[in-house]
């Protein structure tokens, strides 16, 4: 069966992210993961990072790319805390 196309991708999940925090929508965990602040989205890093090791070292191909998600995930939202944007960054690839 093919599979249909994913509904977001890196550049469009950035944007809403940065939507997420210039509206503040009620129950947001993205505006919660704002707030809590760098040292707490840092941490939520590097516990993604390594379930991403893990997953690549014992889990299926879904499994890491899932964790890979949610780690592309806390990235952005250290990006947009910070107020870095996706140019930013490419300009160093
Ligand atoms: N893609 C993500 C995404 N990936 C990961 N996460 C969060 O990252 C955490 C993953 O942590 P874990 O792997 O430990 O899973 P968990 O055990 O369920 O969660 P915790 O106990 O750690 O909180 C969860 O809290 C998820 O909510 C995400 N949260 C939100 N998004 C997307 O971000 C957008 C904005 O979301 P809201 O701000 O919630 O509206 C939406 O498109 C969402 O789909």
């Amino acid at each position: 069966m093919e599979q249909s196309p994913p509904v977001k991708n890196f550049e469009s999940l950035f944007a809403e992210l940065k939507d997420r925090a210039a509206t503040r929508p009620e129950g947001s965990g993205t505006v919660a993961a704002l707030d809590a602040g760098v040292h707490s989205q840092g941490k939520k890093i590097l516990e993604e990072a390594g379930e991403v090791w893990i997953a690549a070292e014992h889990e299926t191909e879904e499994a890491l790319a899932e964790e890979i998600s949610q780690l592309l995930y806390w990235v952005q939202v250290l990006m947009v805390g910070k107020g870095l944007s996706l140019d930013d960054v490419y300009r160093h690839l």
